[in-house]
């Protein structure tokens, strides 16, 4: 599959646009007017530079406002166009985009376009420019791409065709299977954006919210499936949109975009396997389950990657603390066993049930950032060891997927594990599962530990990471696409703060629950300060490691007897409960005694509390009773206010 990308998505000029999407790996661009218009490069400057750099410039847009069009206005737009084609030679570009008209179009007849589209086709072939016509989802009378395509078919010209935009079509919900009967030398051109789905106004909702591939709510795969049965095999280019990516660093976000068309590929060449057409089936029915059987007869190569399951579980969260003894007690609190330290590393090995942390000694400093960019943290979630079939499989799809490798000092006799770099550079190692909920590795840390120690029945239920705004998108991609994790449904939690953005990352059977969540940007005099842009920094936000466990008010009681400081919860949250839930009083009033929150639907129950925080790391012990499949998003904002009440009282203070 040819990869490019249009110059809007990114930040920076039009010479940095260009030298990230090199690096990223693109085959080529669509340049955006803008971005040439405001570049002090001549197009013969461009176009060096685009050979230089192994870029092909794939496609000069958009031309607006053309056909519909009275014939005076015609006239005019014949102008523009030419000047365009003229400029498109001095670049080395021969195909345009011409998006329908929004504006200034006052006629609607399909006769009338097509001539005028016909005119303007006879133009472009004079300057040998080939025309991509595209149906903007808010076109004035053309906003379908089977009308656009109808349109193409009636002019019936070599020099134009039609461009598809994913955006344009799904934002719509237009069926993409025709798609498939276009003939391939009409398609001049596929552009794709995915989107999460708003009720927006689609043109704010286009300008505004457009993200990469799998980082959105689109059936992509489905769509480029159909691309590529109809026998297209040009670019398929990335048309993003996105307000957070036009100011956030350029080649991070290059490299993001590039992840995206990755993936996107592999997903397109799985939903081809998957619904293979009805004539491939007929006599080869059992060839069905033969990956690529079905596809290698289209003209469009699609690359697949290493396979990975979705993982397991969890097999440790590793919090880093310079100073641990604060985080020692807590743990030591909540009923962990410690286990012993590393026979190399300044690491410790702590223990409940199957719920493994490892407190590292090192400094809570992120990966790839310096010193002075990262403000010193007496404690922070460095690390997450997930349980996968093999782990080296798995990294071979992470690093194709260009996930920056962490290595790991580690001696002989121990166990080496896989590791890479998420975007908010917490390192996720990829580790041997074994079914009994054991790891090999706490051997390093002294023998005799297969018994599980305290807390039987305890597992890590889930870990809650605050994401760096300008890397939540990337993130979410990130774990679906080398993690297997699936998106679900965002939420928005209310806060002192502003409303935080809550992503769910999960496996489809739980046994993996990640949350991402965004935090509100709002700083007050006192607060640590906000991530430097780019990679690395992070943690002003705090973050936590849930643990479950079978009886949490048994829990609680043995917590609370070793003196643990549970975080307080208000008697308002109380008295809200009861008048919602009708709680039986002598329950109500043990939750109240013991800061246990509450929630409850018509799958389960659910009870949690929170301890207090240490650095920028707190912990959450649940309990999940029947089916309940939530993480108690109504109890949420009342966690924040409170977490938010004791963080300026201590910032006041000291
Ligand atoms: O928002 C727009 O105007 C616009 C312009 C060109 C495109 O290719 C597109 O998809 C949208
Ligand atoms: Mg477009």
């Amino acid at each position: 599959m040819r990869t490019g990308i249009a110059t809007v998505c990114l930040s920076g000029t039009l010479k940095e646009k260009m030298q990230a999407c090199a690096i990223a790996g693109f085959d080529g661009i669509e340049i955006f007017e803008q971005d040439l218009v405001t570049s002090p490069l001549t197009p013969g400057e461009v176009r060096t530079m685009a050979a230089d750099l192994g870029l092909t410039l794939d496609l000069y847009q958009p031309f607006r406002d053309f056909d519909s069009v009275p014939e005076d206005l015609l006239a005019a737009n014949l102008r523009r166009a030419e000047a365009k084609f003229k400029l498109m030679a001095r670049l080395g570009m021969d195909t345009i985009l011409v998006c329908s008209n929004v504006a200034t179009a006052s006629i609607d007849s399909d006769d009338l376009r097509a001539e005028q589209l016909g005119r303007l086709a006879a133009l472009a072939e004079d300057h040998g420019v080939k025309v991509a016509y595209e149906a903007l989802a808010w076109g004035k009378y053309v906003s379908d791409y089977e009308h656009a395509h109808r349109l193409v078919e009636a002019v019936d010209h070599p020099n134009l065709g039609t461009c598809l935009d994913s955006f344009h079509i799904l934002s719509r919900n237009w069926d993409t299977a025709p798609i498939e009967a276009f003939s391939p030398d009409r398609i001049f051109f596929v552009q794709v954006a995915d989107a999460p789905k708003l009720s927006l106004d689609v043109l704010s909702w286009s300008r505004h919210y457009r993200v990469f591939p799998g980082e959105g709510q689109f059936e992509l795969a489905k769509f480029m499936g159909h691309v590529v049965r109809a026998g297209y095999s040009g670019p398929v280019s990335l048309e993003i949109f996105n307000d957070v990516f036009r100011q956030s660093d350029v080649e991070r976000t290059a490299v993001d975009g590039m992840r995206s068309l990755i993936w996107l590929e592999e997903q397109s060449a799985k939903w081809l396997d998957a619904n293979a057409p009805v004539l491939a089936a007929a006599g080869a029915g059992t060839v069905a389950g033969f990956a690529g059987a079905g596809r290698r007869r289209y003209p469009m190569e699609l690359a697949t990657l290493p396979q990975v399951a979705e993982p397991a579980g969890y097999n440790f969260a590793e919090v880093r603390a310079a100073d641990p003894k604060g985080l020692e007690t807590v743990l030591g609190q909540l009923g962990f066993e410690f286990n012993g330290r590393h026979r190399t590393k300044d690491v410790q090995l702590w223990t409940m049930g199957h719920a493994r942390v490892i407190v590292n000694e090192d400094a809570p400093v992120a990966a790839g950032s310096t010193a002075d960019a990262a403000p010193a943290l007496t404690a922070a979630i460095g690390a997450l060891g997930f349980d996968v079939d093999s782990p080296v499989i798995a990294a071979a799809r992470a690093q194709q997927l260009k996930a920056p490798a962490v290595p790991r000092k580690s001696q002989a006799n121990e166990e080496v594990f896989q590791g890479f770099a998420a975007p908010d550079s917490t390192e996720i190692f990829l580790c041997q599962g074994s079914p009994d909920g054991t790891a090999a590795w706490t051997h390093e840390f002294g023998e005799g530990l297969d018994a599980p120690a305290a807390g039987e029945g305890a597992v890590i239920d889930h870990v809650n990471l605050a994401q760096p705004w300008q890397h939540f998108d990337e993130a979410v991609l990130f774990y679906t696409s080398a993690l297997a994790l699936e998106p679900q449904p965002f939420a928005e939690v209310p806060s002192p703060t502003g409303l935080v953005r809550s992503q769910v990352m999960a496996t489809a059977d739980r046994a993996v629950r990640l949350v991402l969540n965004l935090a509100p940007l709002i700083q007050r005099e006192g607060d640590a300060q906000p991530e430097p842009s780019g990679t690395g920094a992070r943690r002003t936000y705090q973050e936590h490691i849930a643990f479950a466990v079978p009886d949490l008010v048994a829990t609680a009681r043995a917590c609370k007897a070793r003196g643990l400081e549970f975080l307080q919860i208000p008697a308002n949250y109380y008295e809200d409960l009861d008048a919602r839930f009708g709680l039986d009083p002598a329950f109500l009033a043990t939750l109240q005694e013991l800061n246990l929150l509450y929630d409850r639907d018509a799958d389960g129950e659910f009870l949690h509390f929170y301890t207090a925080t240490v650095g920028s790391v707190f912990f959450e012990m649940v309990e999940r009773r029947g089916a309940y499949d939530g993480y108690g998003a109504p109890n949420a904002p009342v966690r924040h206010a409170v977490q938010y009440d004791l963080m300026h009282r201590l910032n006041k203070t000291t």
